[in-house]
């Protein structure tokens, strides 16, 4: 039996759980720190790594008391973070401003920049993120800060580090950038770092994006490791700080989908939706194959022996508080009753790129659309009509992986929001024709859990620990009349994301789309009365 801390920074708090190798989760303590926003500047998300840290000292503490486990008898601590979130450090590892969060979306032209100059020099690493580089992505970050910088903060760069990466550095007693070590799953996934073109990209190509960069690449350093290694041990400041023994193993961090997958059981073969503000869908498979459109397929990112595969919706619970914000209500009010709605009954389509569009067409540009409009819709029909067109957009996502050898065996419904709307995971079985398994309660925390307990050596293997620690998976399972339904809106859905997200795309006659639309609500409506 082993007792592990496991702590998963979010964007507005970190949590910290601990976890018996035994009996599961102890306990769980929550610690808030600021988002910085200016309400001149809707792009601008910043935090502070003191207010971090110090959250996670509250937050230790809090869960050591109030489950009563002895600090002394905690044996590991596992940390995953946001992604990217981005901090710029002198070579003594001191701070140099805040965190540029994930969500911090100034770097746009420095993103739209480095996209281009890839594709002008065929730079094989914009292949495999998707043939965009994202302005949530590092590189865009640290350019923008390079531009925006003062000579005196330039002249004290030591290096641009991950949220995960710097919490463990500070953890472990990090004080000069030559000892540092890096996420290969942050690192990969967000600086197109891959041990198949040597790394990062090179100072040339670089340069050629802007002569800021001279010099820069060489500083950002250190050993690039998959969380099957310990970054360090817990340093004797950061032991007084949180309560546990200093010398415990901190394996190499990780961003929180890729844990939060695997705690919701993700094994190779499986499909995790991590379905919250946004949905990230992570996948592992055997092999290492180009998927168009997705960010980023990388060698050991979720676990060390596999490729992981990360995908996503930029906005998924965020469109569904915004349709009930716009009805005056919480999106529990609003959700209460749907479970009576049939498939396509209410004759609307709705395309979710109300926050742009993350994975296939990678385009940021994109607003939501819905199509079908008559005088009686009401609000709950348009948010049954979203929770509809996220899963249509979940299964052009599925699709194109499995078109590009990512098997999709099992697939896993991970996240808040399933937790609290069954009728989504409902419509996801049967508009993705396969039982849409479900975490049979919240399981947050377990994936870091998992791997403080194979860095600690209690399991020899994430499995072993996967077997012991995650919560069992409801199912649900597709309904053969709501999934003919789902066939035929899905060929429309797939032809319409298309037509209209592709610039230059061959058009679709709405008059064909409307009749069927209404068609399928009639038959589903009579089917009702
Ligand atoms: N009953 C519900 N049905 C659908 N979505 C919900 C419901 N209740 C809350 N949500 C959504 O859950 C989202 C938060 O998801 P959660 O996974 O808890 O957070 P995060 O993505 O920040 O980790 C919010 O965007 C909210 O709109
Ligand atoms: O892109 C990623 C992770 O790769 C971000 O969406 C992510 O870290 C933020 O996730 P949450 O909103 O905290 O669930």
């Amino acid at each position: 039996m082993a007792i592990v801390a496991g702590a998963d920074f979010g964007t507005l708090s970190v949590r910290v759980t601990l976890l018996d190798s035994a009996k599961g989760r102890l306990g769980t303590a929550v610690a808030e720190y600021p988002l910085h926003r200016r309400r001149n500047d809707p792009d601008y998300a910043t935090q502070s790594h003191a207010d971090q840290m110090n959250a996670l000292a509250e937050a230790t503490q809090k869960v050591l008391a109030e489950t009563g486990v002895a600090g002394a008898d905690v044996v590991a601590l596992a940390l995953d973070t946001t992604g990217s979130s981005v901090l710029i450090v002198d070579a003594a590892m001191q701070p140099i401003g805040d965190y540029y969060l994930w969500c911090d979306h100034r770097a746009h032209k420095e993103a739209r920049q480095i996209t281009l100059r890839a594709h002008e020099v065929g730079l094989e690493a914009i292949d495999w993120c998707g043939g965009v580089y994202s302005h949530e992505w590092g590189w865009a970050k640290l350019l923008h800060w390079l531009r925006n910088a003062t000579p005196e903060e330039r002249a004290r760069f030591g290096t641009a580090i991950e949220n995960c990466d710097m919490v463990a550095a500070t953890l472990t007693g990090v004080t000069d950038v030559a000892d540092l070590k890096r996420s290969v799953c942050a690192m990969g996934h967000k600086w197109m770092w891959n041990p198949k073109w040597d790394g990062l990209p090179s100072e040339e190509f670089l340069i050629g994006v802007d002569p800021l960069f001279a010099g820069i690449r060489a500083k950002i350093g250190g050993e690039y490791l998959t969380s099957d290694h310990i970054y360090g041990k817990l340093a004797p400041e950061w032991a007084e700080r949180t309560g546990l023994p200093a010398g415990i193993p901190i394996p190499v961090g990780a961003f929180d989908a890729h844990w939060d997958a695997l705690g919701a059981g993700c094994r190779a073969g499986d499909v995790v939706n991590v379905v919250g503000t946004s949905t990230c869908i992570i996948a592992m498979a055997d092999s290492t194959e180009l998927v168009p459109g997705v960010c980023g397929v990388v060698p050991g990112s979720v676990h060390p022996k596999f490729t992981g595969i990360e995908a996503g919706l930029s906005a998924v619970g965020d469109i569904f508080e915004a349709i009930s914000r716009r009805a005056g209500k919480s999106v529990r009010e609003l959700a209460a009753g749907l479970e009576v709605y049939r498939a396509g009954q209410t004759g609307l389509m709705r395309l979710t790129w109300d926050n742009g569009d993350r994975t296939v067409l990678v385009n940021p540009e994109l607003g939501g659309i819905t199509l079908g409009w008559n005088l009686v819709h009401t609000a709950q029909d348009e948010l049954f009509a979203a929770i509809e067109g996220t899963a249509f957009h979940t299964r052009i996502i599925l699709e194109r992986m499995a078109e590009h050898g990512v098997p999709v065996e099992r697939v896993i419904n991970a996240g808040g929001v399933p937790q609290n709307n069954t009728t989504l995971n409902q419509i996801y079985a049967d508009v993705l024709n396969k039982p849409m398994l479900v975490p049979d309660g919240v399981p947050t925390s377990i994936g870091s859990g998992i791997i403080a307990l194979t860095a600690a050596g209690t399991f020899d293997s994430i499995e072993a620990a996967q077997d012991a620690l995650c919560l069992p998976l409801r199912s649900y399972l597709p309904q053969p009349a709501a999934v003919a339904v789902y066939e035929r809106l899905y060929q429309l859905y797939r032809r319409l994301y298309f037509a209209f997200g592709t610039p230059n795309a061959a058009g679709v006659a709405l008059g064909d789309v409307l009749p069927e639309l209404r068609a399928i609500a009639a038959a589903q409506q009579g089917d009702l009365t």
